[in-house]
């Protein structure tokens, strides 16, 4: 306890200013400086990352009266010291917290491809002065021009126009007044980074959609074909959802859910400028939403956006960003639809799965979490089992660049660390028996767009299949796709496999 106390002492005065770790810790009457010496070094070291994690599992929010230098030190030695040997309540306190943090710590390691503490101590790569300007993206908003239109539009403006892209190299050479049709999106026009388009007569007609190329790839992924019902479950403020109108050709419905009123607010007056009218909008808790309700019956497809999964993320303020999703998943027992060998039936949700002999809950740690939060940002296991039970499992078209494929619903499901958590999920029951990821019998992962150079991390099984974007290797800003397509109703067969 005096050891942490003092730590959190040292710390405190260095940021105040009053001298240098070594004078204050020689300085402190306590009796073992060497011991503090190395716990306040080591926690220096870990700075940047004790911020995460501190930031994503919300400790300090939680514990108002913890001052951040000691919750430092605690964290530091809980995770990567000693284990908190010694520290009386403030021990207890910590380990309140440990299953949340661990969690941090698991989900920024996937999110920056490392897998040992040391190796999360080296700079990120890709965010340095050396990480290339992302350029400006222009989706061209189909259902109300033409890519052709507006080529000639900006053209009259005085921009000279290069033609289609061949490389991401073409695309980091843009300067001045010049543009080029996309690589890999065939409505995606690219400017150079910077060039402001807020005030642009064709923005402000919904002409154009100013939207990142990584955040145009879900619904240019999912392709949903016209007339298709989709669901976007966590829609606002509106990007995806205009997008997948626009595959749609306005012609279908999308049922958009989202919970944050102001957000669907400016989602409606983005998609009523962009002309969409093919979609009901809900202020609603997408897991709320009965899958069984008939009105869903002929969806199909499902766009699944949760916030916060900014694991194909680079930047270091997504860091902080991206916490928290992970422990939404409280009190979800297998009764709810995440055991592969009933339908969530009571039976499941009661003692456990009579087929797998999956105990309710057995799977999902963060049910320790004694703090459930009461939104949902970046529920995206839940979700998507939820998802996986809809009704809607025609055969519908393939994800694109998958080979073979086309069976039922299919969900992107942004998050490479909640795809794992999903996945391992889904097959969780039977994991201990060996069962692959990729085998699981109410879903597959979809080898999405073959050619798009940055894969997932290995992470899970099957995690190639996934899309990973990032500025460094696609100048785009960063994110993750993962397609998971709906096993037919004969892979789905109640069974546990080894
Ligand atoms: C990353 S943003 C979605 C961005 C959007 N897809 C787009 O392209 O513009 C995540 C959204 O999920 C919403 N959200 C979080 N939990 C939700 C839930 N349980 N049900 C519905 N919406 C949810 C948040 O309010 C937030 O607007």
């Amino acid at each position: 306890m005096a050891l942490y106390r003092a730590a959190a002492a040292v710390l405190s005065g260095m940021e105040r200013g009053e001298g240098g770790i070594k004078s204050l810790v020689y300085g402190s009457d306590f009796p073992r400086a060497r011991q503090l010496y190395a716990l306040v070094a080591e926690t220096l070291r870990y700075g940047p990352v004790l911020d995460a994690l501190l930031d994503g599992a919300e400790m300090l929010r939680v514990e108002k009266k913890l001052p951040l230098p000691l919750a430092k030190v605690l964290v530091y030695d809980l995770l990567f010291g000693k284990g908190l040997k010694c520290g009386g309540r403030w021990k207890a306190l910590a380990r309140r917290h440990r299953a949340r943090l661990e969690a941090e710590l698991a989900r920024l390691k996937v999110r920056r491809g490392v897998s040992s503490n040391e190796q999360l101590l080296q700079p990120e790569s890709g965010t340095g002065p050396e990480a290339p300007q992302v350029p400006r993206y222009v989706r061209v908003n189909v259902l109300k021009t033409r890519v052709d239109d507006v080529v000639e539009f900006f053209k009259r403006q005085g921009f000279a126009f290069l033609g289609t892209a061949g490389s991401v190299e073409d695309l980091k050479s843009l300067s001045g007044k010049k543009f080029l049709l996309d690589l890999h999106l065939p409505e995606l026009l690219v400017f150079p980074p910077q060039t402001d388009f807020h005030d642009n007569r064709l923005y402000t007609s919904g002409h154009i959609i100013l939207q990142d190329k990584a955040s145009c790839l879900p619904a240019f992924l999912l392709s949903p074909s016209a007339g298709s019902h989709v669901i976007d479950a966590c829609a606002a403020p509106g990007n995806k959802t205009s997008h997948l109108a626009a595959i749609l050709q306005n012609k279908g419905c999308i049922f958009a859910f989202d919970v944050d009123t102001k957000r669907l607010a400016t989602m409606n007056t983005m998609l009523t400028r962009a002309g969409v009218t093919s979609f009901k909008l809900a202020q609603q808790d997408f897991l709320t939403v009965d899958p069984h309700d008939p009105k869903y019956s002929k969806v199909k497809y499902i766009l699944l956006d949760p916030s916060c999964s900014g694991s194909g993320n680079t930047g270091p303020s997504t860091t902080s960003s991206a916490g928290g999703s992970v422990w939404l998943f409280h009190g979800w027992t297998l009764g709810h639809g995440c055991c592969p060998c009933r339908d969530g039936g009571p039976a499941a949700a009661g003692g456990g799965c009579p087929q797998c002999r999956a105990a309710a809950g057995a799977v999902w740690l963060p049910a320790q979490d004694p703090e459930p939060r009461a939104s949902l940002p970046g529920g995206a296991a839940p979700g998507l089992l939820h998802l996986l039970r809809a009704p809607g499992g025609e055969r519908g078209r393939g994800a694109r660049g998958a080979a073979g494929a086309g069976v039922g619903l299919q969900v992107l499901l942004p998050g490479e660390e909640q795809a794992s958590r999903c996945l391992f999920l889904v097959v969780a029951p039977c994991a201990a028996a060996g069962l692959s990821a990729v085998s699981c019998p109410l879903c597959r992962l979809v080898n999405a767009f073959p050619s798009w150079p940055c894969r997932g991390l290995a992470a899970f099984p099957g995690a190639e299949c996934c899309l990973r974007a990032s500025p460094a290797d696609t100048l785009t800003q960063g994110f993750f796709v993962a397609v998971l397509e709906r096993c037919g109703e004969e892979a789905a067969v109640p069974r546990c496999r080894r």
